[in-house]
């Protein structure tokens, strides 16, 4: 295991984007101290500790109880000691309260003592849902609608959640789980655990430096984050902030191809390591609430990439950007022009049949997202873990072939992985974190789903996830 963590690390290290010197001293300062934390998983305690040797570790107790030992290049539990009060109870667990000065509140006058109110302040942050529920109390009713929105009746959207829990796993016994290793590589790249953050829209809606927060959570826990076209920082305000941190680049076409082309060049100047087209939206779909909210981003917000481009557009606007900005006549030949431009890898985000899969790898893309847009683009259309098989069937491996919509667990992570998914993406959960909490937020979010895949990818008798497989999977049942 030493070998292979030498082997990665430096691999990594090699490849990623020059950064300061002070900044590379301070994240290993960062890195040699050493936390503990527990999380509560249903009855169960699942204690977890990190040494940032690089090892990892989940070691069973003879209660039942789960030990996990990991490491990852950040530290996700280091930032309770930093901002925020915690305590034992009389379970040995954390409690947590919501003491923190945020600056996102649904009271204008004082945002401490309306976040404190509207939640109970030894409340546990146990599972992805909780922070779902701290989101919808605390974000403006515009901003919630706008990130929960799925289009026309949102049967695509809550398909997404209800199809995993159709799917029954076969779980393998007496299989020495006592060491569990979580890391894999996407496009070559080595991090901690099969989970990365899609990309959304509007970070800074929920916390004062949305995506420079959102960078430095991922960076931290050494997982990829796609950053969108839409943030509203810019791709170099999100790159700086996260020096270190492994960050692709969502890209939609515009019908000023410049735009687009301006964008590519900026992305691979800075040191990003992909490109990832979106390819589900020639148009908007249809989010009611949005209508019914007139959603706009408020005045003091905008989306940074576009700073100073759409100046001339008249005023007419739709997320941000001008109306009919983007270019719906997009086609498979728009791949050859993105090829044109640049050397980076092309993941094409939004491909939900095995026909589109097929051009796909024959038009040289090097990863494919099965996605739906979370259920925001075309209502009734399949919920991606249900398309995920098609495609992985017909790729037969030639590209990587990744996955988001409704992860919301770890064995929905194990699923995923087990139906041939190499990595999954989160996107609602990452703004419910930035919305509790910022970095320390997301950095929670992506730490309890991988405790949690971890449990479930033990309980399931794998130990790293190249024993994840269709085994795993009670097809009979579906
Ligand atoms: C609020 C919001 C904004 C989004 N913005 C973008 C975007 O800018 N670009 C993009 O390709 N996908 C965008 N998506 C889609 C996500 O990348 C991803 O496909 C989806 O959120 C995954 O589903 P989940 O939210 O259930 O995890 C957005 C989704 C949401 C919820
Ligand atoms: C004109 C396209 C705006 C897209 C905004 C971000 C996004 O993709 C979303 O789903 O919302």
């Amino acid at each position: 295991m030493s070998n292979l963590d030498e082997h990665c690390s430096s691999q990594r290290n090699s490849s990623r984007k020059e950064s300061s010197s002070k900044i590379k001293r301070h994240t290993r300062k960062q890195q040699s101290k050493s936390h503990s934390k527990n999380c509560t998983g249903g009855s169960r305690t699942l204690e977890c500790s990190k040494d940032h040797s690089g090892a990892k570790a989940l070691e069973l107790t003879g209660d039942g109880s789960s030990t996990s030992t990991h490491s990852s290049s950040g530290d996700s539990t280091q930032h309770k000691f930093l901002t925020q009060p915690s305590s034992q109870n009389m379970d040995g667990k954390d409690t947590k309260t919501f003491s923190e000065t945020g600056h996102l509140s649904t009271s204008e006058s004082n945002p401490d003592i309306d976040r404190t109110s509207l939640c109970d302040p030894t409340m546990s942050m146990v599972c992805l849902s909780d922070f779902e529920l701290f989101a919808k109390e605390h974000l403006p009713k515009t901003t919630w609608d706008y990130y929960a929105a799925g289009a026309d009746e949102c049967c695509t959207r809550d398909d997404n959640l209800v199809a995993y829990k159709r799917i029954r796993l076969r779980p393998r016994m007496l299989r020495d789980v006592s060491v569990t290793d979580t890391r894999t590589t996407i496009q070559g790249m080595e991090i901690n655990f099969p989970i990365g953050i899609a990309p959304t829209a509007f970070h800074c809606l929920a916390w004062h430096d949305g995506e420079m927060s959102t960078a430095r959570a991922a960076e931290a826990m050494n997982t990829c984050y796609i950053a969108s076209t839409y943030s509203t920082c810019s791709v170099e305000e999100i790159s700086t902030a996260a020096p270190n941190g492994l960050q692709w680049f969502q890209l939609y076409v515009y019908r000023n191809r410049k735009l687009s082309e301006q964008l590519v060049q900026r992305v691979e100047a800075q040191g990003y390591k992909a490109v990832v087209l979106t390819v589900d939206v020639p148009y908007t779909g249809k989010r009611r609430n949005d209508i019914r909210n007139n959603f706009k981003l408020p005045p003091h917000l905008k989306v940074k990439n576009f700073d100073g481009i759409f100046e001339d557009f008249n005023g007419a606007e739709v997320y941000g950007g001008a109306v009919n900005s983007l270019d719906p006549s997009i086609s498979w030949k728009d791949i050859y022009w993105l090829q044109s431009l640049t050397r980076l890898p092309i993941i094409i985000k939004g491909i939900l049949t095995k026909e589109d899969a097929e051009l796909a790898v024959e038009h040289g893309v090097q990863g494919i997202i099965v996605s739906n847009h979370g259920g925001r683009q075309l209502d009734g259309g399949p919920a991606s873990i249900d398309a995920l098989s098609e495609i992985v069937e017909t790729v037969q491996g030639r590209v990587e072939v990744y996955l988001d919509g409704g992860i919301r667990t770890g064995s929905d992570v194990l699923k995923a992985l087990a139906l041939g998914a190499k990595c999954v993406f989160i996107g609602r959960p990452v703004v419910w974190g930035l919305a509790y909490k910022g970095e320390e937020g997301v950095r929670e979010i992506l730490q309890i789903l991988n405790d949690e895949f971890r449990l479930s990818m033990a309980l399931a008798g794998c130990r790293n996830v190249s024993e994840i497989n269709r085994n795993l999977i009670q097809f009979s049942k579906l």
